[in-house]
């Protein structure tokens, strides 16, 4: 690559944005838009080292310096000059921003994986309208990405994908009394709050199943959740024949947002020659202790409104459960009291948001 990317980051204070601004120092890029929410004194230094064109926080922007547009939102920073958005605002809260860098015709490196589950068709519809292009970062999809290129739709028998089985997988059989710092001790990754603990639910996979679902228009029936504790294998796709093409590196989210960022081509990086783990395991998802999956499945077999109300039932269990007023148990129990209830109505813009707020307050009524 010739020219440095010009490169906005959405979400860059927190643990993908700042592992973005790791990759760009790395590759002597030009950090052209930052939004983030109330980390003030970080998105300060971030400008003060990165120089950035335009800035967002929704807490309020720090003191700029001079020729530094201060934004009225993070959708206008998203649609702001770039070759790429790297969108990393977790929960619906990042749908507008998606919005805006696709109705700007960008690629976008899509962390904010909430936004794909409760708007996928319409934001890929109005991809194809304005020649934006999704590249994955999440690990399951950027691998699922990598293994599908250059093959026929047609040879693709199932996309599996990876669950570290988070912090619970091994106990106590009782989840019920599980405290937010148990919940938060992912036993692989580090990241924000709400992939933790939907890590720990095993929500996270069912939301990443409908991101798949939704990013490469597989069939939810041919989309598989297998637990492999390592996280070494971030995905597998099984052909026709039998093969399997899978991606296997460090538990380091800095190769994948890297690979969104260059792809078609690779770069190196400090991680590029470590020794291979000495196992691989494979077990099932258990089900019983775990029934937010199937949630996920239910919701993306209703289909319409059904994803979009998972996703915002389960944003407020999981800020409930966070805040002491749920217990870890009650996060399943609410996402599919919700669900039970999804309004009928076709997957419009419009109705996405209605529903998004209506299921949000049916959900704060059960807590
Ligand atoms: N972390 C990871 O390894 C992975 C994350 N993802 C996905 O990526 C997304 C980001 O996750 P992660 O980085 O862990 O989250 P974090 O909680 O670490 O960071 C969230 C970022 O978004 C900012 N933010 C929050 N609300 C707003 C808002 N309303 N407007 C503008 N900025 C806002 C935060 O700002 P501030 O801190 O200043 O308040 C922070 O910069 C999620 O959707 C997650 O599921 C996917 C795969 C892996
Ligand atoms: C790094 C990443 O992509 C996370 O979404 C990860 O998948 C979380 O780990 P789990 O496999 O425990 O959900
Ligand atoms: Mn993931």
């Amino acid at each position: 690559m010739s020219e440095p990317l010009r490169v906005v980051v959405l979400g860059s204070t927190g643990s993908i944005g700042t592992q973005t601004l790791d990759v760009v120092r790395w590759r002597g890029w030009k950090v052209v838009g930052l939004a983030a929410g109330r980390n003030r004194a970080l998105l300060a230094e971030q400008v003060r080292a990165f120089r950035p064109e335009v800035v967002y926080a929704a807490g309020g922007v720090p003191e700029l310096p001079p020729g530094v547009r201060a934004a009225a939102s993070a959708a206008e920073v998203a649609a702001w000059d770039a070759d790429v958005v790297v969108a990393a605002i977790p929960g619906l809260a990042g749908l507008e921003p998606v919005r805006a860098a696709v109705r700007a015709g960008r690629r976008v490196a899509l962390a904010n994986k909430e936004s794909m589950v409760a708007a996928g068709p319409l934001l890929q519809e109005e991809a194809r309208k304005y020649g934006a292009a999704f590249v994955p970062v999440d690990s399951e999809h950027s691998a699922l990405f990598q293994a599908l290129a250059g093959e026929r739709p047609e040879d693709v028998a199932e996309l599996v994908l990876t669950a570290s089985g988070g912090p619970f997988r091994e106990g106590p059989e009782d989840l019920s009394g599980v405290t937010p710092e148990e919940a938060l001790r992912h036993p692989r990754w580090s990241m924000g709050p709400k992939v933790t603990i939907d890590s720990a639910t095993l929500m996270n996979k069912g939301l990443e199943v409908l991101e798949a679902h939704a990013l490469f228009g597989t069939e939810l029936e041919r989309i598989k959740v297998v637990v492999h504790p390592q996280s070494y294998v971030h995905s597998l796709v099984r052909f026709v024949d039998g093969q399997i093409k899978a991606v296997l590196g460090p538990t380091d989210m800095r190769l994948a947002i890297q690979y969104a960022l260059t792809y078609p081509e690779r770069a190196p990086t400090p991680r590029a020659a470590e020794p291979l783990p000495p196992r691989l395991d494979f077990e099932p998802p258990d089900l019983q202790r775990f029934p937010a999956l199937e949630l996920a499945y239910r919701a993306g077999a209703q289909g319409g409104l059904a994803p979009t109300v998972l996703n915002a039932a389960n944003e407020v269990a999981v800020e409930a459960f966070l805040s002491g007023r749920l217990g870890f148990t009650g996060i399943a129990r609410v996402v599919e009291s919700v669900l039970g209830k999804t309004p009928p109505d076709p997957l419009t813009w419009e109705n996405l948001y209605a529903a998004d707020a209506w299921a949000r307050a049916e959900a704060e009524e059960q807590l």
